[in-house]
């Protein structure tokens, strides 16, 4: 069973260049998998499916009449729970994201009160989760039902709270009880602030988007002679904080409720987060340490927000200049709001210090 010396030498230069090839070959097959891999390509997750369901819920969240960049935050959102849902292991991987919850707490108000700002400084807190976007579930979308509305919800693990904001619940008559029939224990923030500044910032907002508007006396008077104030304004209307309340109070305690002052929110971030932590039963994570007063922007932001590690202020549309209102007008304003303001004052035993 011998060989010649010749022909074992072959036999082993054959062999060797074989071997040589194979490892070149494995080599290859290991780059090339490499390659792919370092593309994303290795992922379990079926990416066609994901892009697919995130387009088609963003235009159906948008023909609902979520704006664009809502529907896109929502649809993103959700496409990132469904992609959970697609991974193979989705029994474990459910459990290590927690569960969809209803929120145990709901920023309810007020449009331009500085609740964005609120809601993104809650978000650095740990034990805080919260839905982006606006759900407009309670005034909007109430017909989905409620299933609909806790698919919208994060995941929450054990200790966490689920949170979500929309300024438009406070002024929504049926809202109350569709809250209260979800949960009766649920924890309302309201964001107030000086109901005149409030009207001028919401006028600018509408202005920004209806550059030929009329200018804001013409809407804020019904009668410029007389001075009478347009109630039916809805600039001026959400302002009368006493009234919108008073139609909260007739499913939630006072208990139930924390105010929160907008102007304090400016002037004070981490003293009004300190209370709103209180209320909310969490460590007082957020303090001044996260903040810092940017004089350009001339309001606070977060040195480390959530999900980034640099300073970020809120956007553009957050801390707008306000067009100039000539001073009688503001002053009517003001007569007009005071009795309201007072018993505002009085039903929630706080001092805005506004009238
Ligand atoms: N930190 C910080 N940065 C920027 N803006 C801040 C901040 N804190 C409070 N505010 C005030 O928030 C006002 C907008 O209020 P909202 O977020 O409730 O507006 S909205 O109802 O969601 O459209 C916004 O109103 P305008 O000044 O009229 O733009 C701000 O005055």
């Amino acid at each position: 069973m011998g060989c010649s010396a010749g022909a074992c030498a072959l036999n082993l230069g054959h062999l060797k260049a074989q071997s040589k090839l194979s490892v070149f070959f494995t080599m290859i097959l290991l780059f090339m998998y490499l390659f792919y891999c370092l593309n994303g390509y290795c992922e379990s997750i079926p990416r066609p499916v994901y892009d697919h369901q995130s387009n088609h819920l963003q235009s159906r969240l948008q023909e609902e009449g979520l704006s664009a960049y809502n529907a896109s935050q929502l649809a993103r959102k959700t496409s990132h729970d469904l992609d959970n849902r697609l991974q193979p292991n989705n029994i474990s991987i459910a459990n290590i994201y927690g569960a969809r919850k209803f929120p145990q707490a709901i920023i309810i108000g007020v449009k331009k009160g500085g609740t964005r700002a609120l809601l993104e400084f809650l978000r650095i807190h740990p034990d805080v989760r919260a839905v982006g976007a606006e759900p407009h579930f309670f005034d909007r979308f109430y017909e989905k039902g409620l299933e609909w509305y806790r698919t919208l919800m994060p995941r929450t693990l054990e200790g966490q709270i689920t949170m979500e904001k929309t300024p438009s619940y406070f002024i929504t008559k049926e809202a109350p009880r569709r809250v209260f029939s979800m949960d009766r224990h649920t924890k309302l923030i309201v964001v107030v602030r000086d109901p005149v500044t409030r009207a001028v910032s919401d006028y600018t907002q509408t202005l920004t988007k209806s550059p030929g508007l009329p200018s804001f006396q013409n809407l804020a008077f019904r009668n410029s002679t007389t001075g009478l104030i347009d109630t039916s304004w809805s600039a001026v209307r959400i302002g009368i904080y006493a009234k919108h309340l008073e139609n909260w109070l007739r499913y939630f305690p006072l208990s139930k409720f924390l105010f929160v002052s907008g102007e304090r929110l400016v002037t004070d971030p981490a003293g009004e987060m300190g209370r709103v932590q209180d209320f909310l039963g969490l460590k007082r994570v957020v303090t001044d340490k996260h903040f810092y007063f940017n004089q350009t922007k001339g309001f606070p932001c977060l040195k480390k927000p959530e999900g980034s590690s640099r300073p970020r202020c809120l956007g553009k549309s957050k801390g707008r200049p306000h067009p100039q209102i000539p001073a009688h007008v503001l002053l009517r304003l003001r007569d007009f709001y005071r009795p309201f303001n007072l018993k505002f004052y009085q039903m929630t035993g706080q001092d805005f210090g506004w009238a």
